[in-house]
């Protein structure tokens, strides 16, 4: 370490900085990021690859007088270190501490809250237009990477901006790699001289390709940028884990992410191998369904990795499909392959799928086409925080008629459900959590295809409160119950439709608590209490869930617990019910 990253408080001591300690400034940056990256785990990768870029807009721009708006965030750890969150960088993604990507609330230096993808051009655009109308002075960025240009949002973006003739700046971090590397016609294009007519074409003004580690090319680049008085693209051509020869070598993704790991003696020392998770469980019985019949395929938005489909790939080629960051055309191309008579299967995150919403019931849902969609990370998602959390997708998908929702308790309910699913002439969602599987309780039986509506996990002879669940809450649901002999447990399997007499049965005792790992407005609760109302029927009920508020990043097994979701607060939920205690 020179020392003299330590000497930067503020993007102005980097604008001061002689021009000879630049180099030493980068170097600093990136020992702190991979030394960092280690303890904590991180975006390791992009922002590796970003600190030159980030280096040279500090000090070409003058935030936050000019507005840096970077795509997603996950890149942006350098820009953290620079403007004055160093010494909280070790809190990093942790409850309470610096944010996973980046947030106007935490710092006015980041002009942009992000997390999803392709979102800063069009953002960026609006802040232009913004400070035009009502006379505020300063430059607008937008940094973007090659993957968040394969975002339908972005072209959208470039469309309106090349049109503005606003002297909007976007900067291309072009490392040929999304999380995997980077797909479609894109990357090719911008190895190649069409990449400025592209731009050119849109209207913008096109500066490049630049060698984005080469400090005085970027500033001599940024300059010109920022002297334009018209849209203006500046293509820097980066390496993404640059200067940490384990991400270097990545071939599958350049360290995206990576971590907690120690680096003993140029060796990396990852930490314990993790058990089997249940995206991987997914994988496996889909790569059976794949063998099996040669009409099902699978799609993803660009999470290749996260979604364990990279050994089916290998294995079926054709017919798993990276079609990068484009989930509403990750859905929309689903429907067409479901009309043309194949099975797909669309696996996406549930924060992913918000951005399709409109493209799962008009394109899908409305015409009644038989896409299965695996919606994975449901639930409490931790590190990556508010913007990650997938708390909508219950809420927000079961009101579509003809489509079934279930959710797994254990990794060997995903056969079965995925048989009635590709089975089905029907639209159906299995979702299923970040995280590693539980073990099978003798209480539990996986059931055989087709599976229907609820099921029962723990019969009390004299119930006098039911616990209904939803996916592996289940198993916290039985733990709970171990201490109360009277109380049931019914698994509802399916949030829509609703097994309704299974319900009603549930209700007969007079007591009610429905668990979720969703959010309860409007949730599988909501669903319940639907039912009821419409029934007549009124047990006392209460809801827990997912808060009516956005969940910050953190240690999610303790988040948890502080929501009520693990078997303590249960316990609590239902006793303070049976004493009478509101909903
Ligand atoms: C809408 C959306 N889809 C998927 C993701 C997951 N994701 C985060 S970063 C990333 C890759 C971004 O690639 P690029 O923009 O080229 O940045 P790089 O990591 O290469 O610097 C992906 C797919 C996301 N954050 N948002
Ligand atoms: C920035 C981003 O959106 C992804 O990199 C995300 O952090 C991946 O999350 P998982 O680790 O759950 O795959
Ligand atoms: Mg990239």
């Amino acid at each position: 370490m020179s020392g003299v990253l330590a000497r930067i408080a503020s993007p102005s001591d980097v604008r001061a900085l002689p021009e000879a300690e630049l180099p030493a400034l980068c170097a600093d940056l990136r020992e702190d990021i991979i030394s960092l990256c280690g303890r904590v785990g991180g975006h390791l990768g992009a922002s590796l690859g970003a600190v030159e870029l980030i280096v040279a807009l500090h000090r070409v721009f003058h935030s936050p007088t000019d507005a840096l708006l970077f795509d997603v965030g996950h890149q942006a750890y350098a820009h953290k270190l620079l403007t004055g969150r160093r010494e909280r960088m070790h809190t990093l993604r942790q409850a309470g501490g610096v944010a996973p990507f980046l947030d106007p609330r935490e710092s006015p230096h980041d002009a942009l809250l992000a997390g999803h993808a392709s979102t800063a051009v069009s953002a960026a655009l609006g802040v232009l237009e913004g400070r035009r109308m009502l006379g505020r002075r300063g430059h607008v960025v937008a940094v973007l990477g090659d993957g968040g240009l394969t975002g339908g949002l972005t072209f959208e973006g470039l469309n309106n901006a090349g049109g503005s003739h606003l002297p909007l700046v976007v900067v291309l971090n072009d490392n040929q790699m999304s999380i995997s590397a980077n797909v479609g016609a894109i990357p090719a294009l911008l190895r190649t001289r069409g990449a400025r007519a592209f731009f050119e074409g849109l209207g913008f003004t096109y500066v490049g390709p630049v060698d984005g580690h080469d400090l005085s090319a970027l500033v001599h680049a940024l300059r010109e940028a920022k002297a334009s008085s018209r849209p203006v693209v500046v293509h820097a051509l980066t390496l993404k884990g640059k200067g940490f020869p384990p991400a270097e070598a990545d071939a599958q993704t350049r360290g995206h992410a990576m971590g907690p790991y120690e680096w003993r003696d140029g060796k990396l020392v990852r930490s314990r191998k993790g058990q089997r998770t249940f995206s991987e469980a997914f994988a496996a019985v889909l790569e059976d369904a794949m063998a099996r019949d040669s009409r099902v395929v699978a799609v993803t938005p660009a999470m290749l990795e996260g979604s364990a489909l990279n050994e089916l790939k290998a294995r079926f080629p054709d017919r798993v499909h990276d079609v990068g960051i484009a989930e509403q055309h990750a859905v929309t191309f689903s429907a067409g392959l479901a009309a043309a008579g194949a099975r797909p299967v669309c696996a996406i995150y549930s924060t992913f799928l918000q951005r399709a919403y409109d493209q799962v019931i008009h394109d899908v849902c409305l015409p009644g086409l038989p896409v299965v969609f695996a919606v994975d990370r449901a639930g409490l998602v931790g590190a990556d925080g508010a913007t990650h959390q997938g708390a909508y997708d219950v809420a927000s998908l079961r009101p579509m008629p003809n489509l079934h929702l279930w959710s797994p308790v254990v990794g060997e309910d995903l056969e079965p459900m995925l048989a009635t699913a590709l089975a089905s002439p029907q639209p159906s969602v299995i979702r299923f959590p970040r995280g590693t599987l539980p073990p099978l309780p003798p209480e539990l039986h996986p059931g055989e295809a087709p599976l229907m509506g609820a099921r029962w996990l723990r019969r009390a002879e004299r119930p006098r409160l039911t616990l209904v669940t939803l996916g592996p809450v289940g198993l916290v649901a039985l733990e709970a119950v171990r201490s109360e002999p009277d109380w049931s447990v019914l698994d509802a399997r399916c949030a829509s439709p609703l097994d309704e007499a299974a319900l009603l049965e549930a209700s007969a005792c007079g007591c009610v608590v429905v668990v979720e790992e969703g959010t309860t407005r409007g949730g599988l609760g909501s669903a319940v209490l639907e039912l009821y109302a419409a029934r007549g029927v009124t047990p006392r009920v209460r809801l827990v869930g997912m808060p009516d508020a956005f969940v910050p990043h953190g240690d999610a097994r303790v988040q948890r617990a502080e929501l009520g979701l693990d078997a303590a607060g249960l316990l609590k939920a239902g006793r303070e019910l049976l004493k009478g205690g509101a909903r």
